[in-house]
């Protein structure tokens, strides 16, 4: 069994427990549907930064990255920098994070939020809501089309943006939809976790021109993203280089600089 699949194992039982303690009819009556969003495509498309920066304490391939911060202070501290939007990953037993993470950034920042997770399940959507969210992430590894289509039109009518993240041709094929706003490509496999900026710059190629183009993983310098920038992408997601540093929100910040200099 490979990571993804353990960690989509271990999210079936998690979300199975969640509905026997607050089932989704209840979850749902605490949410506001046509509550405002702050939408993440609609920096990416202004040309912002287009950085998105993200909270993520560890992870399967590094370990621990940084136990020692509270949330509320990286997120003030990317907002300073000028990211285009921040993702939380709220996943406990693989990354360190919580739904209490993703509340305490909305209560921290006016930035779009991501709610960086393993989505099996419509509940986690209306969770994700619920909790502050603007984006969700959804992976094309761990669903089918149908699932695809189902969870992104839900989003939506939530007024929640959608990041569908894939890794290859198969994935990619089956992900494109109109219910889709951003087409992430993760240059890491999450199988094995090699990691490769090649992958973006292949499928690049393949992603029709309306949808917004996010590399995602490894990327850790100004030059990586110079090279990706031709290719059409206009969002880049970065945790571990900010996160292994003292203060992510000040490395952000430096690393943004440059990016506008040079
Ligand atoms: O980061 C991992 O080790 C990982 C393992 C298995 C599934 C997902 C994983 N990461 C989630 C992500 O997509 C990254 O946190 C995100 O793209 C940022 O990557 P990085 O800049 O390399 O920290």
């Amino acid at each position: 069994m490979n990571i993804l699949d353990k960690i989509v194992r271990d999210k079936r039982k998690e979300v199975d427990l969640k509905k026997s303690i607050i089932p989704f009819a209840q979850l749902e009556a605490s949410v506001l549907f046509n509550s405002e969003t702050n939408s993440l495509a609609n920096n990416l498309k202004q040309s912002l930064s287009g950085i998105i920066a993200e909270h993520k304490r560890r992870s399967p391939s590094k370990s621990v990255i940084n136990q020692n911060l509270n949330v509320q202070d990286v997120a003030i501290g990317y907002e300073n920098a000028g990211v285009s939007g921040m993702s939380v990953l709220t996943d406990n037993k693989y990354f360190g994070g919580s739904l209490d993470d993703l509340i305490l950034a909305r209560a921290s920042c006016n930035l779009p939020l991501l709610r960086k997770e393993f989505i099996i399940d419509t509940y986690q959507i209306v969770e994700a809501k619920a909790y502050g969210a603007d984006v969700i992430l959804l992976i094309a590894a761990i669903l089918t089309k149908e699932e695809i289509k189902q969870y992104s039109e839900l989003a939506k009518s939530l007024n929640l943006d959608v990041l569908l993240e894939v890794h290859n041709q198969e994935e990619l094929q089956k992900s494109i939809m109109p219910s889709i706003d951003m087409l992430g490509v993760n240059n890491r496999n999450l199988k094995t976790f090699e990691v490769s900026l090649e992958i973006s710059k292949t499928l690049s190629q393949q992603i029709p021109d309306e949808f917004i183009k996010v590399s995602e993983s490894g990327i850790s310098s100004i030059e990586s993203i110079k090279e990706l920038q031709p290719y059409g992408y206009k969002g880049f997601l970065i945790g571990e280089n900010f996160m292994k540093t003292n203060n992510p929100g000040e490395s952000a910040k430096g690393f943004i600089g440059k990016l506008n200099k040079d």
